[in-house]
């Protein structure tokens, strides 16, 4: 690996890249609308059984159940008087009971509007997958088309589609199921999936032939095989996705739970033990006043909040275009300090074409045409059909012949085929062929060296092209000039992705010297050239064991390990299914530079879960100072100096403690939802500034908050 020069000025071409345009479908407060579409799972959501998963508020539940059940006997019993030595109002424990509830009602509030935002796109991409036909080919003959062959086909509900089925789509079909392109070429408008209205090209035989059920295409004919099963195509696992039925905890979220669990069993213990210790009875605090000390106590506004932060960094990705797979994949974005990206496809567009011959050697370029057409005759990738359409623009006629198809294989680096004679063609990757020369036996000279290097340093992929005649004699022709294009606007995101601290590297099964100008028109930092699948595994493995946190973006099945193994895996969405599948994020935009996006909602995702934990549990114990002293002033009037806050009475210091505590959840349920403002800065720093910003928040806003509704309930005539 070597360090790439600095982009240049001319690289620096405004980017037309998607992440680029304005986001589509934002938004960061919640409307009315909104609030009324959330209503109904407001209230499903009090279900104890879902509750339970969310111990915090479940207690907060319980102790509402308790409290009203108390509230309603108290009448038969001779009514609430004192607690603590104090009067007790007679509205008291309805009161309370009141807004426990809503303690309870606002946290659901807030999971239930954060997956509403979801809701409505799911039943946009519903609106996408009903009511398709697929036109399947009953007999299908390999790589052949069907339409000229007059094969039979029948008609079926494209939800009857199984694995392995053969369709075929016209123009202006839609494409009834995901599958992979066995045959033709197609533009493809996928904007029922990406939103995007630009057709993209899909054809067999690369990292471009992967389609998605519900696309619809454009021009052309194509053959699909369908890769996935009824009822679960990428639409589907699209819509449980942004629905969040398949929302899991992560890792994080998990551990975080049983941190809140845990404190709110020690202060249930404690709160038990309040009676014991003031001992003689008319000091003992009523029960309705035990439960609202014991919810003011535990970590209920991040026990609220949660889920819903969760959510929305799922579905702020979703905004991005951007689908995640598992949730641990986009926390793990916000500490990830490598990226790795394939070339070919990731990096530049990926529909490599043949250009130029250039023979060597006093070659004669016939030859050389003819060679190459021939090796390129049974070679089903677009480099392959590319080098058959350039031969014919230069005069040479398809011509078939019997021969052995030796197909090209990432580790091999060539095509080609053996012919019943004993003679052969080859073409492929300089240092392959030129090692089937060697071994001919034959000679290759500095004029091919010449010629490599020219079109590498263009950028370009050279094919070098070879024959061994029947006497076993083999030498080399000339050379393909396959030419690629770098994707527009890179420069600048690969140095933003610098400044953000991430190294990235480019990894290519292409050539040093091709790997070399490439990745000086990108501006990557690094390149790692001619690497094979298990090369991209082995420097994951390798960074990863220098405690890198890894993501690798990648489109063909030969990244797909090397996706999998990353700890963030981003298919493009333009790749095969092999990568997809790999993954644990699929971009819509097919976008290399959608990290940038990726890490930045990944770390704010982290910020904004610890800051409203810091926010919370100082709350808590600023609550403790507001309702213990009240509490208690009736039995020990010398608890007097500790209450700072002057509050109205203890009956109305304890429930305007309970009020703040319901209310802060909502106030906080925006934040939640938009996320704490991200600025690149390292992650000591912004902890820091987290821990004081809520972490004096959360101390000072209960003294304010509680002593203004204490103000405000003494208005009432009850208090
Ligand atoms: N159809 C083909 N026939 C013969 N050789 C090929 C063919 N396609 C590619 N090659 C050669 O094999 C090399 C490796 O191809 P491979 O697909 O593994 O990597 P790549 O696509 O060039 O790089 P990346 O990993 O960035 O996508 C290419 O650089 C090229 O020299
Ligand atoms: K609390
Ligand atoms: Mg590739």
């Amino acid at each position: 690996m070597s360090t790439t020069t600095r982009p240049t000025a001319e690289s620096s071409a405004r980017s037309t890249l998607e992440a680029d345009r304005p986001m589509k479908r934002v938004g960061t407060t919640f409307s009315a609308a909104q609030l009324i579409e959330a209503l109904p799972g407001t209230f499903r959501k009090l279900d104890p059984r879902q509750m339970f998963r969310t111990p915090v508020m479940f207690i907060v539940e319980m102790g509402a159940v308790l409290i009203t059940a108390i509230a309603i006997a108290e009448p038969f019993l001779g009514g609430p008087v004192t607690s603590g030595g104090s009067e007790v109002p007679a509205s008291f424990t309805w009161l309370i009971a009141l807004w426990l509830w809503l303690t309870v009602l606002f946290a659901n509030l807030a999971e239930s509007v954060a997956e509403g935002r979801g809701k409505a796109q799911a039943s946009s991409l519903r609106r996408a997958r009903t009511g398709m036909t697929a036109r399947v080919v009953r007999e299908y003959v390999p790589a052949a088309d069907p339409g000229a062959l007059g094969s039979a086909i029948t008609d079926m509900p494209s939800s009857d589609l199984d694995l392995g089925d053969i369709v075929v789509i016209e123009a202006g079909g839609l494409v009834p199921g995901d599958g992979e392109i066995i045959w033709g070429i197609a533009s493809v408008d996928e904007s029922a999936i990406t939103g995007e209205s630009a057709p993209v090209i899909r054809e067999s035989g690369g990292d471009r032939s992967a389609v998605t059920g519900g696309t619809r295409v454009l021009s052309d004919r194509i053959v699909v095989r369908i890769m996935s099963r009824p009822g679960d195509t990428f639409l589907d696992r699209m819509i449980r996705l942004v629905e969040g039925a398949e929302r899991q905890k992560t890792p994080n979220e998990v551990a975080l739970n049983i941190l809140l669990a845990t404190l709110s069993i020690v202060f249930t213990v404690v709160v038990l033990a309040i009676n014991p210790i003031g001992s003689s009875s008319n000091v003992a605090v009523s029960v309705p006043v035990l439960v609202a000390l014991l919810v003011c106590l535990i970590p209920t506004t991040i026990g609220a909040l949660l889920a819903a932060i969760g959510i929305a960094g799922m579905d702020r990705l979703v905004q991005h275009n951007v689908l995640a797979m598992s949730g641990r994949a986009v926390e793990a974005a916000g500490d990830v300090t490598t990226l790795l990206l394939d070339k070919t496809g990731t990096i530049t567009y990926g529909n490599r074409r043949a250009s130029e011959f250039i023979s060597v050697d006093g070659a004669d370029r016939n030859d050389l045409v003819t060679a190459a057409l021939q090796s390129s005759l049974s070679d089903p990738t677009p480099e392959g059909k590319s080098i058959i359409d350039l031969a014919e623009i230069e005069g040479s006629v398809r011509a078939d012949v019997a021969g052995t198809v030796v197909p090209f294989s990432a580790q091999t680096r060539m095509s080609g085929v053996d012919f019943p004679d004993g003679s052969s063609v080859r073409k492929g990757a300089g240092s392959a062929v030129r090692a089937w020369v060697a071994a001919g036996p034959g000679t290759a000279t500095a004029e091919l060296d010449d010629a490599v290097s020219r079109v590498s340093q263009l950028g370009g992929t050279p094919l070098v092209v070879a024959i061994r005649d029947a006497a076993g004699v083999a030498r080399v022709l000339g050379v393909i000039h396959l030419k690629d294009v770098v994707k527009d606007g890179l420069p600048e995101r690969f140095a933003e992705l610098r400044s953000m601290g991430i190294r990235t590297v480019m990894i290519t099964g292409d050539n040093p010297l091709t790997a070399k100008a490439i990745a000086a028109e990108a501006g990557v930092d690094d390149y790692l050239a001619e690497a094979t699948p298990e090369d991209k595994m082995c420097l994951i493995r390798k960074e990863q064991a220098g405690g890198a946190l890894v993501a690798m973006t990648g489109d063909g099945t030969n990244d797909a390990p090397a996706l999998a193994l990353a700890d963030v895996g981003v298919a493009m969405n333009s790749g095969t299914s092999a990568a997809k599948e790999a993954g644990n994020m699929v971009d819509l935009d097919s976008d290399p530079t959608k990290l940038i996006d990726i890490v930045r909602i990944g770390k704010q995702l982290l910020i904004t879960r610890g800051a409203l934990t810091t926010f919370s549990i100082a709350n808590d114990v600023a609550k403790y100072f507001a309702i213990v002293p009240a509490m208690f002033i009736g039995a020990f009037p010398g608890l007097a100096a500790l209450n700072i806050m002057h509050l109205n009475s203890p009956s109305s210091a304890i429930l305007s403690a309970v009020i703040f505590n319901a209310l802060i959840i909502v106030a906080l349920i925006p934040l939640s939802l938009r996320g704490v403002k991200y600025r690149a800065a390292s992650a000591s720093s912004l902890l820091n500034r987290n821990l004081l910003v809520y972490g004096l928040g959360g101390i000072v806003a209960p003294f304010i908050g509680i002593k203004a509704i204490d103000l405000a309930l003494s208005l009432l005539p009850v208090f």
